[in-house]
């Protein structure tokens, strides 16, 4: 029997008769599905489940309850939380247990009132109390957040990262618009904001509410990477959400189009209500693409035809027809899209338009989306490449707290040709911001492949761009000798036609595992990355083999894998320092994750000679050390940046030891293996498949179910996405705005 806690975010479905409840249960790691009988559960309220996972066969993993109990925020486990929150200086985890287990609920009383007798706690002394006293009331804020927040069902845990977020404004902000909770905080959802509104005194259909739900709904919509919803969908989703009828929703959507909150727009006779910067984006990438394109080059008096034979015979190559015509393109034309699955010449074409311009004394600039994917753009240019944000220079202005793009229309990028890799993972913000910033008579060449994931962010960007027929797009379909021998590019174009796939040819490099229950595969995978793999592909298993997953929950999900491998590849031992972290154990040597952007984070080398900002969303690292004292996790990126995490950080931070199929977008590794077992089916599908093979440099290995990896390869319905770029791509060039 397994225990999990968390705060019921919303109720699915009910039977009144006998007490039969579909819910969600969040908490800080996830948001999962509980049913059985919880006959009086209600929105907002923290409980402690007790049961098993299930596979339904049609709505998926489940977790299915035998018993549930109440958690009250301000018992025990509340005050616990907030002592061992790293909020309180000179308090851990085993220091905050000791002292509630010794003053129980009257624990907070006596750190005001009587402080002394903390002395009656092992371990602590005057000196620990003063820090103690002294950090308990710098943190007034947060305890007050928890008075004010325990009565709606939120516990100290949410108390935390609201606090984090609104610092001392929290009360403020959540007085006014408990709504905003649900847009900026993980883990609490539109129910529970709407339970605090309730409580405030916020009718059903008030204007501010039905608002709050509707711009909720576009939000949430973003998620699924729609870059505006119908109106007709919006109505249900936000009817369905807020309990109203369509003719209140309509009029806020109306108002909320007269505040510039919502943008309609009339399409075909439907209307399509969009979120203003996402509106501003899809319109602003059209008009700047045109302009660029548009603009009208100088003749650069060069054969081009000779500068491509130069390059062939200095690199011993010949390019094929495409790659020709790509280098042509790139030169003729404003803007162009070169395309192609592995091993088609993406990076030779790059290779040789960077020669060509650069003979002849042009800027070229390279950049892509993420860290590695800059990384590796400039391992195999020998040029450097920056992340997209470094290239537009992500800083604070004068007077602002918000980070924002210095590179814009009034500064642009200075530089005669900018090539950017990996645009699938471009979305429709970024692609505006990144374009806004390239004056015309800059030649802009986008590199992409358009069958991997689309980009986590709204919007269907270059699979758009390809199909719209308005922008020059080379195909780069020919894979090539060299290529050809490795069965990982073969089988990803193979999974691409929907063909069956090589496997197990002798000494080639792709390999499926047949193994049935969840129980086996999980051993295989222990196996093969702990002794098999390492021993005889002479390889390190912590770095040059990644585990990846298309799920994070169930047995053969990343939370549970991390959890397994942990004990296998970096097994707690004597000299190695660890620390607990909800339900998490952090320990030296671990394999992490950073799970979000973070522009400012510091990072130094270990003699402090090198120092820099900004760790991303995907980057692998190791831990390095742990400050048990001041509470500090240092990891090592890269192999030179080390950068501290404090504990109240750790949130950024997910074990590694294997990763979903999404965050591994734009990486690569020598050696990747893949479960390949049940999964709901939009997790079990071609380009997801496509893409953890594509991560792969040396060496596939998947393990499960044959059946599963034809369904996948089969599966090609790609959830589909609302963006209008294709469409107004076209209509501008109707409009004889863009000449081809
Ligand atoms: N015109 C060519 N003639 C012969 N070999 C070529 C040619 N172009 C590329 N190759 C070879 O084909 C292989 C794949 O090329 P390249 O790395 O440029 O493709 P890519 O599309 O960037 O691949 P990936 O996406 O897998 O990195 C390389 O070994 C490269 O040397």
């Amino acid at each position: 029997m397994e225990r999990i806690e968390g705060m019921i975010s919303d109720i699915v479905f009910k039977n009144e008769d006998n007490g039969y409840t579909i819910a969600h249960l969040a908490n800080s790691d996830n948001e999962i599905v509980i049913v059985g009988c919880m006959p009086t559960l209600s929105v907002g309220e923290s409980i402690e489940v007790e049961g098993k996972w299930v596979n339904h066969k049609t709505y998926g993993t489940q977790f299915e309850v035998n018993k549930f109990m109440p958690v009250t925020p301000s018992s025990l486990e509340g005050i616990y939380v907030y002592l061992s929150s790293g909020m309180i200086h000179g308090i851990g985890e085993k220091m905050a247990k000791r002292i509630v287990d010794k003053f129980g609920v009257d624990t907070l009383n006596i750190i005001q009132n009587a402080p002394e007798r903390l002395k009656e706690v092992d371990g602590i002394g005057s000196k620990k109390i003063n820090q103690i006293v002294k950090s308990y009331e710098e943190n007034r804020e947060l305890r007050n957040i928890i008075i004010e927040l325990s009565p709606y069902g939120i516990s100290p845990n949410y108390c935390m990262r609201i606090y984090k977020k609104y610092k001392n404004k929290a009360i403020k902000i959540i007085n006014e618009n408990p709504y905003k909770l649900a847009e900026d905080i993980r883990g609490i959802g539109f129910k529970i904001a709407d339970n605090i509104a309730n409580k405030i005194g916020i009718e059903k259909d008030s204007k501010d509410r039905v608002s709050q739900g509707i711009l909720y709904t576009l939000n949430q919509s973003l998620g699924n990477g729609h870059t505006y919803l119908p109106k007709n969908i919006l109505l249900q989703e936000a009817s369905k959400l807020l309990e109203v009828e369509f003719t209140i929703i309509e009029e806020c959507i109306i108002s909320l189009a007269y505040d510039q909150k919502v943008h309609i727009e009339k399409v075909n006779g439907e209307q399509l209500v969009y979120l203003i910067p996402y509106y501003l984006s899809e319109n602003g990438v059209c008009k700047q693409i045109i302009k660029l394109a548009q603009f009208e080059f100088e003749n650069l008096n060069i054969d081009i035809e000779e500068e491509i034979k130069y390059v062939e015979e200095e690199n011993n190559i010949k390019l094929a027809q495409n790659q020709s015509l790509a280098v042509k393109e790139a030169i003729e034309n404003g803007v162009v899209i070169i395309t192609g699955g592995p091993g088609t010449g993406k990076t030779t074409t790059i290779n040789t338009i960077i020669k060509i311009f650069e003979n002849n004394k042009k800027e070229v600039i390279l950049a892509a989306p993420t860290g590695r994917a800059a990384k590796r753009m400039s391992e195999t240019s020998g040029k450097e490449a920056k992340t997209i944000h470094r290239l537009l220079e992500m800083g604070y202005a004068t007077d602002s707290e918000e980070l924002q793009f210095m590179k814009n229309e009034e500064d642009p990028i200075a530089a005669d040709v900018i090539i950017i890799d990996e645009v699938s993972m471009v979305d429709i913000l970024l692609m505006y911001s990144l374009l806004r910033a390239i004056k015309p008579g800059t030649r802009v060449i986008l590199v992409g492949d358009s069958d991997q994931l689309p980009s986590v962010g709204a919007g269907n960007v270059l699979k758009d761009m390809i199909e719209s027929n308005v922008i020059n797009v080379v195909r780069l379909n020919e894979i090539f000798r060299q290529a050809r021998e490795s069965m990982i590019v073969v089988n990803a174009h193979k999974i691409n036609k929907g063909e069956p796939l090589f496997l197990n040819s002798k000494g080639k490099d792709f390999f499926f595992l047949r193994k049935g229950t969840n129980e086996e595969v999980m051993q295989e995978i222990i196996g093969l990355v702990n002794e098999r793999l390492p021993k005889f592909y002479k390889l390190d298993k912590l770095k040059d083999i990644q585990i990846l997953s298309s799920m994070r929950k169930g047995d053969l999900g990343v939370t549970n894998l991390n959890n397994e491998l942990q004990k296998y590849l970096n097994p707690p031992q004597k000299f190695k320092v660890e620390e607990n972290f909800q339900k998490r154990i952090f320990r030296v040597g671990d394999k992490v994750m950073q799970i979000k952007n973070n522009y400012t984070k510091k990072w130094e080398n270990e003699d402090k000679s090198d120092s820099g900002e900004g760790i991303y969303n995907g980057d692998i690292g190791y831990i390095y050390h742990i400050d048990k004292d001041n509470k500090k996790i240092y990891v090592l990126f890269d192999q030179i940046k080390i950068v501290d995490y404090g504990y109240d950080e750790l949130d950024e931070l997910d074990h590694s030891f294997c990763t979903t199929i999404h965050k591994s977008q734009g990486s690569e590794f020598p050696v990747v293996v893949i479960p390949i077992t049940w999964a709901p089916p939009m997790l079990l599908s071609r380009n997801l498949l496509y893409t953890a093979v594509t991560r792969a440099k040396k060496l596939v290995v998947l393990v499960g179910d044959v059946k599963y990896l034809e369904y996948m390869i089969k599966n090609n319905r790609i959830n589909d996405r609302y963006s209008n770029l294709s469409y107004k791509l076209n209509k501008f060039r109707e409009e004889g705005l863009l000449i081809k």
